[in-house]
């Protein structure tokens, strides 16, 4: 019995001590495991790379790397490369990867401007189509002497054929046949002189002619003036927003060209090319994007680089087409959020003749038309439009057109216009 208990007791002293041993190394083998988690987490990862702040920013070309002494000097590990440096030495960064040279563009060259002075009187001889119906028939009519019913007649309508239209052309000739009559007329010279007159009278206006395309100071700070150009499809506008830009910085102003014609890429690309040539700023937006949001951009960009005019050329338009015209409504509106829109300029095509006048008849109530501009003056035999836009709308022309090239704008003046016409 005593021997049974004996093993008894042996057996379970066994047991308890095997229950002890085991318990203790599970209990280090967890210990461990946890340890071993930790220092996974406190590893940095990527090297030595720690995101522990914000980014470390250091200005550039001017950090030491070790780099310089790797074997390799195109980026690519040569033979026995990795075992001259370990895989884990300090890595190139992006600063250090020289990157292959911009091909080269040509950098645009800066034109030379012709100085706007004196302008119309160069460009005369443009004129000429104009002239050819003006100055032969009238001064050949006028100049023969006491005029029948029969040759007013023809004066009437030599006046309308020039797209004069019928109240002007009645109100020229109820002063031409008073004048006449009033002082005699008896050689072209004379007639020529009194229609000289005449015309001019017709042509002038209290309105000021001058493109208000100069700086203002508003609440002390310098304001660029803000010029709107606008007009129906092909009349002319970019070219002539690209020569006045060239008028501008021929007198050391600095100008920011708007390309708020988004409808045409080729547009945007048409003011950049002006504006490379007179070396000024373009702001554009993506084909298609908002007119309006472009115009606004170019306005700011003005204002906060401190320029002196900002011209934003906008898309043609048709005047019969609403939705365009609102369009067109709303660029003004939001540029105004940002300055004051200080000339208008309502681009219109000589060569179209009477149809100029309905379209400035409509872009007149969307925008407040502040001056004309009357483009391809040198295509057309039609010069007399200039009367009529003028005396409808009460808004004076202010530049003409008269040929492609970069300088070919004049300021319009009504005696040098009559001079002109009347050769
Ligand atoms: N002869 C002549 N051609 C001109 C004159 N002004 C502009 N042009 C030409 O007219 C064409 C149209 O000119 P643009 O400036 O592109 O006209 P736009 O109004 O901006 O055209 P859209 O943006 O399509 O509405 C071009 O071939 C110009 O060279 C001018 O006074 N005389």
């Amino acid at each position: 019995m005593s021997s049974t208990w004996f093993l008894f007791v042996v057996v379970a002293v066994v047991v308890l001590v095997a229950i002890l041993v085991t318990g203790l190394l599970v209990a280090r083998k967890r210990r461990i495991s946890l340890d071993a988690k930790r220092e996974v987490e406190e590893k940095p990862k990527g090297g030595s790379y720690a995101a522990s702040g914000g980014i470390a920013l250091a200005p550039g070309g001017t950090a030491e790397h070790p780099v310089e002494d790797r074997p390799e000097t195109d980026g690519q590990p040569a033979v026995g490369d990795d075992a001259a440096v370990p895989r884990d030495s300090a890595q190139r960064t992006v600063r250090d990867v020289k990157l292959p040279e911009a091909p080269s563009e040509a950098a645009p060259v800066v034109e030379e401007i012709e100085p706007a002075t004196g302008r119309m009187e160069r460009l005369r001889g443009r004129l000429s189509k104009s002239r050819s119906v003006f100055g032969t028939s009238l001064l050949g009519l006028l100049g023969a002497g006491d005029l029948d019913e029969d040759s007013w007649q023809d004066v009437e309508d030599t006046l309308l054929m020039a797209d004069l239209g019928a109240a002007t052309t009645t109100q020229i000739v109820d002063r031409l046949r008073d004048e006449l009559s009033r002082r005699a007329i008896r050689s072209s010279a004379e007639a020529r002189e009194v229609l000289h007159e005449v015309l001019t009278a017709q042509l002038s206006t209290d309105s000021e002619r001058a493109v208000r395309a100069l700086p203002h100071i508003v609440d002390g700070q310098k304001q660029p003036a803000v010029v709107l150009v606008a007009g129906v499809n092909g009349t002319g506008k970019t070219t002539t927003t690209g020569k006045l830009a060239r008028v501008l910085v021929a007198q050391e102003k600095t100008v920011v060209l708007g390309a708020a014609d988004t409808f045409r890429a080729a547009a945007a690309d048409q003011l950049q090319t002006w504006a490379e040539r007179v070396g000024a700023e373009v702001v554009r937006g993506k084909e298609g994007a908002d007119p309006a949001a472009v115009a606004f951009d170019a306005v700011k960009r003005g204002v906060d680089t401190g320029v002196d005019a900002v011209l934003v050329d906008t898309a043609g338009r048709l005047h019969t087409k609403t939705g365009l015209m609102d369009e067109l409504g709303k660029v003004k509106r939001v540029v105004e959020k940002q300055a004051k829109v200080d000339e208008v300029l309502l681009v219109l095509d000589a060569t179209t003749g009477q149809n100029g006048l309905m379209q400035a008849r409509v872009f007149a109530e969307v925008i407040d038309v502040t001056g004309i501009v009357l483009t391809k003056l040198d295509g057309t035999a039609k010069g007399g439009i200039v009367f009529q836009v003028q005396k409808e709308l009460g808004v004076p022309v202010k530049l003409v057109g008269l040929g492609e090239g970069p300088d070919d704008l004049a300021p319009f003046e009504p005696g040098a216009f009559v001079d002109a016409l009347l050769g």
